[in-house]
């Protein structure tokens, strides 16, 4: 099947924030978020990406959006005393004026536990930037021993998922927990458990088995272009070979491209390349992370679409009793966040340390805050079980 026409390629952010917070059931909200209204002079500038249609890098305003991608590694820096050092005093205003809007999922933590009583919490969690620190080489993005830890101790708990824009194996390399069900692709490569309405309902999920040799679901919604990602990762790796710093990274159904490394002079040569190779491919959408393009096939699946999917594998779609949480750092996360937040479901939780607008309900700082957090979770969980002997 010729996968190609002469449409425009379109460059989108993954999720339109949605700015009215009046979807969501008060239930849900936290006391600072219901009607949130902010006083003068606690008003935030956050920066917004572009979105549009993809046309020249230079005139369109995505260098922009290249340049804001990611915020820099210490934006805000810790001190012992009050949490923040005194000379980036108005870094920190505006990250607490922000944190009025997003509270910590730390501090907020008996709230939502309260909400959590007689409910069954399950678990989704980015990877980049989420369970791992944002560092310079993708290939080296590894999770710590305690991370790893505190993840698998979560999973003993809750039913955990982890949904990533790197390939599926790739991140459970990285991982390497069993107990956990993983979706790459940003939500385009999932294995889930067994569920025969779940096959029923989606065409392109079959019965497959993992690595362990049991049963699974096996759903890749993209796999039409598996020919046409490779074609383009080809091209992308050739034609920006000679960019020092820049790296194509193979994410099975997508393709990343990072800048991280490169020259910041050359980031509109990088832009400009990956816009000449996309010009030939409408059937394939450009979105921003972290300093990273990430070139994936226009079809109606995200990482929201992918919770969804997993609950229902789970049979835990649609049900009072379930609260399902999802925990991300990166844009495309930002369609999971709105899926709970619109269908008043669960809680998205942001992991950012600088400001910025977010379909989520609750924030984090960074990886090691994800960590006390899941922690809190095993500690909740096992004090209600013996509360209950
Ligand atoms: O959905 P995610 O799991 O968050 O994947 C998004 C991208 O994550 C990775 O890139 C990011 O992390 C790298 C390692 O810390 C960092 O070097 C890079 O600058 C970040 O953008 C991954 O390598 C990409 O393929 C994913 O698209």
């Amino acid at each position: 099947m010729d996968l190609k026409s002469n449409h425009t390629p379109v460059l989108t952010d993954a999720a339109p924030v949605t700015k009215s917070r009046l979807g969501v059931h008060s239930s849900l909200l936290p006391y600072s978020h219901a009607g949130t209204t902010f006083t003068h002079g606690m008003l935030l500038t956050i920066p917004r990406k572009k979105t549009g249609i993809l046309e020249d890098v230079r005139s369109s305003g995505w260098l922009d959006a290249m340049k804001s991608s990611s915020p820099p590694a210490r934006k805000i820096t810790k001190d012992v005393g009050h949490g923040f050092a005194s000379s980036d005093s108005e870094t920190a205003g505006a990250y607490f004026s922000w944190l009025l809007k997003y509270p910590s999922a730390l501090a907020s933590f008996d709230q939502i536990m309260n909400y959590a009583k007689g409910k069954r919490i399950a678990l989704f969690m980015d990877y980049d930037g989420t369970l791992s620190p944002i560092v310079d080489n993708p290939d080296c993005a590894f999770m710590s021993d305690n991370m790893r830890a505190a993840v698998k101790k979560v999973a003993e708990y809750f039913p955990t998922a982890i949904i990533s824009g790197r390939s599926r194996d790739k991140v459970y390399q990285f991982v390497g927990l069993t107990e956990l069900y993983y979706a790459g692709s940003h939500g385009m490569d999932i294995i889930g458990p067994v569920r025969q309405s779940v096959s029923d309902n989606h065409p392109n999920c079959i019965r497959s088995t993992d690595k362990q040799g049991k049963e699974v679901n096996l759903f890749q919604p993209a796999a039409e272009f598996l020919p046409m990602i490779n074609e383009v990762l080809n091209s992308l790796e050739e034609c920006t070979k000679d960019i020092k710093g820049a790296k194509v990274e193979n994410n099975k159904f997508c393709v990343s491209v990072h800048y991280r490394n490169v020259d910041e002079k050359y980031w509109d040569l990088v832009g400009q390349h990956v816009h000449d190779v996309l010009k030939g491919y409408p059937r394939l959408r450009l979105t921003h992370g972290r300093k990273v393009l990430e070139i994936r096939p226009v079809i109606n699946w995200d990482k929201g679409k992918a919770v969804t999917f997993l609950l229902e594998s789970l049979g835990l779609n649609n049900c009072d009793d379930v609260l399902p949480i999802y925990i991300g750092d990166d844009q495309t996360d930002e369609d999971a966040f709105k899926v709970l937040r619109e269908g008043n479901k669960g809680y998205g939780i942001l992991v950012s340390s600088a400001p910025k607008e977010s379909n989520a309900i609750y924030s984090l700082r960074d990886p090691s805050e994800v960590m006390e957090f899941l922690k809190s979770l095993v500690l909740w969980k096992s004090s209600t079980l013996k509360s209950l002997i």
